[in-house]
């Protein structure tokens, strides 16, 4: 399915991996990742995220062979760059695969990927998603040596890793903020799209999605966490209007 994008919108696509968690803590069907998928779509989310670890830790197979079948949102695959994942992602054809690192013993994704150190590794798997018709982003921290390396492996869009901004505070946090801005600045100058994620919360969010530069916001843990409190509905629509109000 291909997609057109609004380029004044700043899209908010959600990811449901720890509906999956909580699914897997029991085993069975409950909570089921297509009913969240299904209600982000009628609370106004721009697009779903997956993350399909190695390990199979949240999202599965099936829940992404359910997903691809029928959501008619815009799917993004977050994925480590292996030839099992890139067999996935060429098989699914998502509208876009963001590549992450991956560490089968980290709690969640610790922060970004080494384009520059492992251009060799992912120049091949660039050209084969983007071949196939893929939009490829590059989960990368906010930092020129990255940026550059993702012009160099013509990756369309990069989406920084916000963990750092969101775990700071004070001085420290502002600081991360700017390093932000100045790195969504320089991918739009240089003609890839910015889009940012991790750790993003309705405390924070706000002076990310003020950043002119972004096109797309990827936002899940804290969501799912709300929900619980909230509604999965109720969750999204809040962030989506604190997204507006902040633009
Ligand atoms: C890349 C990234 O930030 C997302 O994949 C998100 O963090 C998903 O949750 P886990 O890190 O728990 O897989
Ligand atoms: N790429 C970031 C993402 O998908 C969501 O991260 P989080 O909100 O679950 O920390």
């Amino acid at each position: 399915m291909t997609f057109t994008l609004d380029p004044k919108k700043l899209r908010l696509g959600v990811n449901i991996d720890h509906v999956a968690t909580i699914r897997n803590a029991r085993g069975g069907m409950h909570p089921d990742p297509m009913r969240a998928a299904h209600i982000v779509e009628a609370a106004g989310g721009d697009g779903i995220t997956v993350h399909l670890r190695e390990d199979r830790r949240h999202i599965r197979d099936a829940d992404l062979d359910a997903i691809m079948r029928e959501i008619r949102l815009p799917i993004n695959l977050e994925m480590a760059a292996t030839d099992e994942m890139l067999e996935i992602a060429l098989r699914h054809k998502p509208h876009a695969a963001c590549i992450v690192p991956e560490r089968r013993e980290e709690r969640t994704t610790e922060g970004g990927l080494d384009a520059a150190g492992q251009h060799n590794h992912l120049a091949p798997i660039v050209t084969r998603l983007a071949d196939a018709g893929i939009r490829v982003s590059l989960f990368i921290e906010p930092d020129a040596r990255q940026i550059e390396a993702a012009i160099r492996l013509k990756a369309p869009v990069v989406e920084f890793h916000t963990g750092k901004y969101a775990h700071a505070e004070g001085e420290e946090r502002e600081i991360e903020l700017r390093r932000i801005a100045d790195a969504a600045a320089l991918a739009a100058k240089n003609g890839i799209e910015p889009h940012a994620g991790h750790g993003l919360t309705f405390e924070n969010v706000q002076p990310i999605a003020a950043i002119p530069h972004f096109a797309e916001l990827n936002i899940g843990h804290y969501l799912i966490g709300e929900a619980i409190f909230i509604g999965l509905e109720e969750s999204v629509r809040k962030m989506r209007t604190l997204m507006d109000l902040a633009r």
